[in-house]
């Protein structure tokens, strides 16, 4: 893109204005921080009195004050960071945030000797301010006059002659970027600084994610502003901004149409890794409370997965034909050993009525249970019917038989009261038919013997063996929290008590919002609190979408029925291996809703000297399929090294290699088997650098990557060439190789499968 670097003089000149317009904005917000204050104090104090328009109004009002309030004592570093010039454009008309609208330029915009003026100069930032005569100070980000600031390009730059990015500390400008769109045209305007995109790309990584509002590129934008339809597609390649597009589109849509999503975003990570890598982003972007970000081990409360099944066992719980298996433990578990007390097959019923003894037989009690399974109804749910079977079955038992209906309704009657209010039965029915918890079921499941009934015909004796061995070892695995989630549905809750029905106006107007220590809870608290109440959202994101088993598309479907989706992935790097039934899964979840899709082609994360080694594995993981375009280049060539006889002195000392080499992060990737290991050889090396996992690498970034045996990676699963691409494209700056024998590495360390020829 055409740029070019101007002499200091100008610079600071240029500076210098910006820091005038920051300063005229930081005023203006001052005005509005304290008449937000007194509006905030007013209207508590006077509670809800008046009539319903003018209190709208004001909560309106105390709403957009607070805003600003909360958001500016989070004190964001870049507030302002955009700013765009234009030409007149082809019609006068002005849009609610006071800029014009039009895209294109007026005809008579540029004179017939190049020469053109610049109409409108619009500041974009993190939230839009208004002056006092309402003209737009700062454009929210969001709003659509700030979109040329993103789409702009040479080739189509509509009005947009000029687009600067502006980087701030506080309250202090520190630089500007500029870019010329219009380079042909003479508008005297100078142009600083060799673009802020490579700016942004060049910075050492942290533990956390920044977000990319300044530098958002025109085809991310498209994916960000895209029209809330039903389904929003978006697949690309590793490093293509993914990520980032898909948490910039849930603050948009916040922005867009606030009260529609107020009913909640979900947005489903693969790790609780990425989760914290990524947790930061919309805080940094003004939105936190609206957006649950929960790794797809977390959905289900209550329940931490801190497990990884081994990958032929999470083949076997990911798939759907654990479904099968699952619906009959559902219904088979009411004959489990009871926890307490009677019940089980074997018990007998015996209640005494009209002063005789009454019994029900086991198989009586069995063919009772039967008639009242039958349907799909859950078994929870179907508590109240089995009790009244139950209750048929002891009536018909006593022999009495009346000709007059009233009066054999009567007596019906009065038989059933006695029997229910009677200890013995009260006690039998809870113990015979128990109101079964998803954990208890799923537990059931570690017994081999009754694993292979409930599987009959679904899964083969091995199969069955490796399962319930997993379910036998302490803790929970992200596969066992799917099948919780559907044990749930199949058992069916009992009706809970909830705290509160959260009204979605009261999260938009109410004062508490707005003033978020008052009712001893932090915002932060209170988001959490809203997502554990809420089950359902209003818009879901899925990244990583290419991992999510059959079973988890299930589990993330119910959460969102009634919602619009976002999904990102990329199926180079997916390490599920059936893809067709994941995508079958997928599309039950997504149901008819129409869908649009988009592609992402640039790597920003990779140089090119990185993003080539992993093409070469993506040749071998998935043939045919094409690389994004990595937009820039360090010249510093991946390092490959051959183990010796000590691998955990090799890494280490690979990895302090690197981390010299680095300002930022580094990332050890090993085989999931070596993650404990793996941490020990790093120990002491500091935070700077992390051990991971394979399928823990996913969506993460560091500035150096040291890869250990790729091949064993490679062989840990069927989808491990795909899981070692991913390992392989994680790198901002340098990545490293460290190969064992069985690598086959060539006289330059090169293990075989990174080899092009
Ligand atoms: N327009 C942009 N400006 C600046 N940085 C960007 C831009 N787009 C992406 N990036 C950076 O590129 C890196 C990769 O982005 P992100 O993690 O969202 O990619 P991804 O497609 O999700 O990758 P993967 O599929 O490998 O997980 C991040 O550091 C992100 O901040």
């Amino acid at each position: 893109m055409a740029a070019q670097t101007t002499a200091p003089g100008v610079r600071d000149q240029e500076i210098a204005a910006e820091q005038a317009h920051l300063d005229r904005v930081y005023n203006r917000l001052e005005e509005k921080i304290h008449e937000a204050e007194f509006l905030m104090s007013d209207a508590a104090q006077r509670g809800h009195v008046g009539t319903p328009g003018a209190l709208a109004e004001r909560d309106a009002q105390v709403f957009r004050a607070g805003i600003h309030l909360n958001r500016l004592n989070s004190e964001f570093e870049d507030f302002l960071f955009g700013r765009i010039d234009l030409l007149r454009g082809k019609d006068g008309k002005k849009g609610a945030d006071g800029a014009y609208t039009s895209i294109e330029p007026a005809d008579d915009a540029v004179r017939a000797d190049g020469g053109a003026d610049v109409a409108e100069t619009l500041h974009i930032g993190r939230i839009g301010v208004l002056d006092a005569e309402y003209a737009p100070l700062v454009i929210d980000w969001r709003a659509p006059a700030a979109a040329p600031f993103y789409r702009s390009t040479p080739v189509a730059p509509g009005r947009v002659v000029r687009r600067r990015v502006i980087r701030s500390k506080g309250r202090r400008v520190l630089g500007v970027e500029d870019d010329l769109l219009r380079p042909e045209l003479s508008t005297g305007l100078p142009v600083v600084g060799d673009g802020a995109l490579m700016a942004a790309l060049g910075q050492a990584r942290t533990h956390s994610m920044r977000d990319i509002v300044s530098s958002i590129q025109a085809e991310q934008d498209l994916v960000i502003r895209a029209p809330a339809a039903s389904v929003t597609e978006v697949s690309g390649g590793p490093g293509t901004g993914k990520t980032a597009v898909a948490l910039h589109r849930a603050a948009y849509l916040l922005y867009q149409d606030r009260r529609r999503y107020s009913g909640g975003i979900l947005c489903v990570s693969p790790t609780p890794l990425l989760v914290a890598y990524t947790e930061g982003v919309l805080p940094s972007l003004g939105e936190e409370g609206q957006v649950a970000i929960r790794a797809v081990g977390s959905l289900v409360d209550g329940v931490t997965a801190d497990l990884y099944d081994d990958p032929a066992v999470a083949r076997i719980k990911g798939s759907l034909r654990m479904l099968k298996v699952l619906r009959n433990a559902a219904r088979g578990s009411l004959d489990l050993p009871p926890e307490s007390g009677p019940g089980g097959r074997s018990a007998r019923l015996r209640v005494v009525a009209f002063g005789r003894r009454i019994e029900l037989e086991a198989h009586e009690l069995n063919t009772v249970r039967q008639q009242a399974l039958s349907g799909t109804t859950p078994v929870n749910l179907l508590r109240p019917r089995a009790r009244r079977l139950l209750l048929d079955a002891l009536w018909r038992k006593s022999g009495r038989r009346f000709e007059d209906a009233d009066l054999a309704a009567q007596e019906r009657q009065g038989f059933d009261e006695d029997i229910t209010t009677e200890p013995d039965f009260i006690e039998f029915l809870d113990a015979w038919w128990p109101v079964l918890e998803p954990a208890r079921v799923l537990a059931a499941l570690a017994d081999d013997k009754r694993l292979a009934r409930w599987a009959r015909r679904v899964l083969s004796p091995p199969e069955v063996r490796r399962v319930a061995r997993s379910l036998r070892r302490a803790g929970t695995s992200v596969h066992d929290v799917a099948l919780l989630d559907e044990l749930d549905t199949l058992l069916g809750s009992p009706p809970r008590e909830r705290s509160r029905e959260v009204d979605p106006l009261d999260q938009l107007t109410g004062l508490e919002e707005l003033m978020p220590e008052a009712a001893g809870e932090s915002r932060r608290e209170r988001a959490e609190r809203l997502a554990r109440e809420r089950i359902e959202y209003a818009h879901v994101i899925v990244d990583e979408a290419q991992d999510l088993t059959p079973m988890q598309w299930r589990m993330v479907g119910r959460r969102g029925r009634t919602a619009t989706w976002t999904i990102v992935g990329d199926p180079a790097q997916s390490s599920w291996t059936d893809v067709d039934e994941a995508a079958r899964a997928r599309d039950e979840a997504l149901g008819t809703r129409p869908r649009r899709s988009f592609t992402l082609t640039v790597n920003y994360r990779n140089p090119a000297e990185i993003a080539g080694v992993a093409t070469t594995v993506l040749a071998l993981a998935m043939p045919g399929s094409t690389s994004p375009r990595a937009v820039r280049s360090t010249g510093i060539p991946p390092r490959f090294e051959v183990a010796g006889d000590d691998l955990g002195a090799d890494v280490r000392a690979a990895a302090e290699r690197l981390l010299g080499e680095v300002d930022g992060t580094v990332g050890v990737v090993v085989a999931m088997n070596r993650r404990a290991q793996a941490r020990g050889w790093l120990d002491g090396l500091g935070d700077r650098v992390v051990a991971l996992g394979s399928l823990e690498a996913k969506g993460l970034e560091y500035d150096a990557t040291l890869v250990v045996a790729p091949a064993e990676i490679a062989e840990e699963s069927p989808a491990g060439l795909r899981v070692l691409y991913v390992a392989l494209t994680r790198a901002t700056q340098r990545l490293a190789v460290l190969a064992v024998p069985a690598d086959q590495p060539n006289a330059a360390g090169v293990p075989d499968l990174l080899r092009a020829d």
